[in-house]
């Protein structure tokens, strides 16, 4: 195996490789570009005209997702998997994976989309980077720009694997993208209807790809994720990399649950107090008039959605922070 399929010993380790390019036998070439970035690039006459990146470790904790990159990886450096597509490897956020934590100081993706700008430290600094890197691999013109961003939970699911559409006015969200993530596993997705500034959100907005953040379990150590089922997902992954997707079935979606975001819930204050139970799962319905949260200057969440569910409740955010998304079910009309 070439030693650039190593990028994730690579990470974890803070090394740089001797060797920043490697070519296979096949002419695929892998070039390191920076800590937990390496790109991938078929032979010319094999290229398929998609860029696809691959983004994981965002939060360092959510380590289904770096195992699948690395397996992913693996594959490429032995010749098993033969890209017909350029990709980008990403490991967001090196320093938190390292110490196995969602991050070291600030949450890496509550920092895109300019939010860097106004802050500082590493990863301030690593967010401005990851949008360099992804902007320059999107920069190629006339191609295909797709971006899964991969992640984890931090609590048990309803639905266990779900993915995040983002949002840009005037852009229609693709019914083929819907049914690409069926095909690779997704349950439900959510469909934003407000920009945001998370990594996904950024290269949906700013460079035109499709986006996702996609969801597939509940966040465990390395070497602990049997429960974690990724396996429609990585055949999917290989099939859009070797060019070889099976047609997808566009028109029904095949069972694919939407929902739309009512509202998001904001910590203004330390005085922020969420009504729900610590073990509570992702997607648990809320009943109309139930008091979800309060906050000072008697600020009350009370819940006026019929079907209403919530996502990501997180009452530890810093201030100013999202903590929790309140969903309802939506259908397909508006889909492109
Ligand atoms: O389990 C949680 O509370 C958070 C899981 C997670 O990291 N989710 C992403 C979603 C990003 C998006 O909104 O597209 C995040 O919170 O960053
Ligand atoms: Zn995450």
């Amino acid at each position: 195996m070439l030693a650039l399929g190593k990028l994730l010993e690579l990470t974890l380790a803070g090394r740089e490789p001797a060797e920043k390019t490697q070519l296979t036998v096949e002419g695929v070439r892998m070039r390191w570009l920076s800590e937990g970035a390496l790109e991938v690039r078929p032979p010319e006459a094999r290229d398929n005209g998609l860029d696809l990146l691959l983004s994981a470790g965002i939060h360092g904790n959510e380590t289904a997702p770096i195992e699948l990159l690395d397996r992913l990886l693996h594959d490429i450096a032995r010749g098993d998997l033969k890209p017909r597509a350029r990709i980008l490897f990403l490991f967001g956020n090196p320093e938190a994976i390292r110490k196995g934590e969602r991050f070291v100081e600030q949450d890496v993706n509550r920092l895109f989309n300019g939010r860097h700008e106004q802050s500082s430290g590493s990863e301030a600094l690593r967010a401005c980077e990851l949008e360099r890197l992804a902007a320059s691999f999107f920069s190629l013109p006339d191609r295909d720009r797709l971006h899964y961003d991969l992640h984890t939970a931090i609590r048990g699911s309803k639905i266990e694997q779900f993915a995040l559409y983002p949002w840009k006015e005037g852009r229609q969200h693709s019914r083929q993208e819907l049914a690409r993530l069926r095909a690779a596993g997704m349950e439900a997705v959510l469909l934003q209807n407000k920009p945001s500034i998370v990594f996904s959100s950024y290269t949906y907005d700013k460079l035109g790809a499709e986006s996702f953040t996609l969801e597939l379990g509940k966040a465990r150590p390395f070497g602990q994720n049997d429960g974690v089922n990724v396996s429609r997902l990585e055949t999917r992954l290989k099939q859009i990399i070797e060019g070889s997707e099976p047609a997808l079935n566009e028109v029904a979606l095949d069972g694919l649950k939407l929902f739309s975001v009512a509202r998001e819930i904001i910590k203004h204050s330390d005085n922020f107090r969420l009504n729900l139970p610590a073990d509570i799962e992702n997607f648990s319905e809320l009943d109309v008039g139930y008091l979800l949260a309060e906050d000072i200057a008697q600020t009350r969440w009370i819940i006026e959605e019929e079907g209403a569910r919530i996502i990501f409740p997180n009452p530890k955010v810093k201030n100013g922070l999202r903590a929790g998304i309140l969903i309802v079910p939506t259908t397909d009309e508006n889909l492109a």
